[in-house]
């Protein structure tokens, strides 16, 4: 099914949801749930396309996850103002310059709540000088319509970037002596929250969890250092690792715009994390870290889909306090499983980060039994 958006129905989904949740999760005896309700509209921060070419036409295209027919889309009110805005936008300036539009199969967009647009175009083809003059005129018109967009042009080992290749977002947390404003980079075609504003509740939810926690923050799966900045000021230092290079890069860059100074990052994965604190492995990217120095009591995992291994349970496990940030209660389910065998559940959230989809976003906070 397409996703259809339909704000009347935005309470009916939430509420069938919210049955689902408070239902699978029953075993575990959760305390009542916070329900974090998105914006009905326009909350995606990103959205991706393909490229129809129907002689001199050409316009964007979905494919129904169920029946594999394709559907054209002229307007997508899923995708934030921004996103819907720069689509006719684009396709106007694509449309009458052979040389922009062949062999064009794909458009990705990246919009952030601060403004800022990264449009990358897919080709089947390699890219040239014309195709660069060609698109920076098209940036400039994008420009002069109050379109502030950096535009990137991919083939295959080819990438131009015309601008960035990032946004730079700015969130709104909510902290107990007030609003702070967080700034981090999100780089195309690396992992980021896609409903911002969802992502700004999640941090709020995730900063009064931790309220009042000591010691030290362990967090796996890190990402651009989403959480790890945001709950710095929770704890003395915060030590976070991530798998993806491109999103630890990131991570550094934030840690410096946002004048922190008590988190680290490492690239490393969680199963190789796991390894180094059972002392299996050594490893160089922990050299002039000095592990035992850490005095932490919480741990913080957002995994993906996936959720976390047995050895990384295993490693969760032995934390007094454990915040996950899960993007499939059925893995979450599963983990839980073990988790709430020596700890229970004591914040209990769902974000509706992904409306009128059947995904659930859900937070649980545990504490040792
Ligand atoms: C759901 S995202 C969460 C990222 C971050 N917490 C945020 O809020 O943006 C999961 C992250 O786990 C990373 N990842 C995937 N597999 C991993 C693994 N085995 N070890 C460590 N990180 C992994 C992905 O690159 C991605 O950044």
């Amino acid at each position: 099914m397409s996703t259809v958006v339909n704000p009347h129905t935005y309470q009916a989904q939430l509420d069938a949801k919210i049955a689902q949740l408070q239902q699978t999760f029953a075993p575990f005896n959760p305390p009542s749930l916070d329900v974090f309700a998105s914006k009905p509209e326009h909350y995606r921060m990103r959205a991706e396309f393909r490229i129809w070419h129907d002689d001199e036409d050409l316009y964007y295209i979905m494919f129904d996850q169920v029946t594999k027919q394709r559907y054209r889309v002229d307007q997508f009110p899923t995708a934030s103002l921004l996103i819907n805005q720069a689509m006719p936008a684009l396709l106007a300036a694509l449309k009458p310059d052979a040389v922009l539009r062949r062999s064009l199969f794909q458009v990705d967009f990246l919009s952030s709540l601060s403004g800022e647009l990264v449009i990358s175009l897919l080709y089947h083809r390699q890219l040239d000088e014309a195709w660069q003059q060609a698109m920076q005129e098209v940036r400039e018109q994008l420009l002069q319509a109050g379109i502030n967009a950096s535009i990137i042009g991919r083939a295959k080992k080819q990438k131009i970037v015309l601008g960035q290749d990032y946004v730079i977002e700015k969130l709104q947390v909510t902290t107990q002596v007030g609003k702070q404003e967080l700034i981090y980079q999100q780089v195309e075609n690396s992992f980021t929250q896609p409903n911002g504003h969802m992502n700004e509740q999640m941090l709020s939810w995730a900063l009064a969890a931790t309220q009042g926690a000591s010691g030290d923050l362990l967090e796996l799966y890190c990402g651009n250092g989403n959480f790890s900045l945001a709950l710095a000021p929770n704890f003395r230092r915060v030590l976070a690792t991530e798998i993806a290079s491109s999103s630890v890069k990131s991570a550094q860059y934030n840690i410096a715009a946002n004048n922190i100074d008590n988190v680290t990052i490492l690239r490393m994965s969680a199963e190789e994390f796991t390894q180094a604190m059972r002392g299996v492995r050594e490893f160089r990217r922990l050299r002039g870290i000095d592990l035992s120095s850490y005095d932490c009591n919480t741990i913080l995992v957002d995994p993906p889909r996936s959720g976390l291994d047995e050895e990384t349970v295993k490693l969760v496990q032995e934390y007094d306090n454990i915040l996950y940030i899960s993007c499939n209660p059925d893995t979450l389910q599963q983990n839980l499983a073990t988790l709430s065998q020596t700890h229970e559940i004591s914040r209990f959230a769902l974000f509706d980060q992904f409306p009128y989809t059947h995904h659930v976003e859900a937070g649980v906070y545990l504490k040792r039994r």
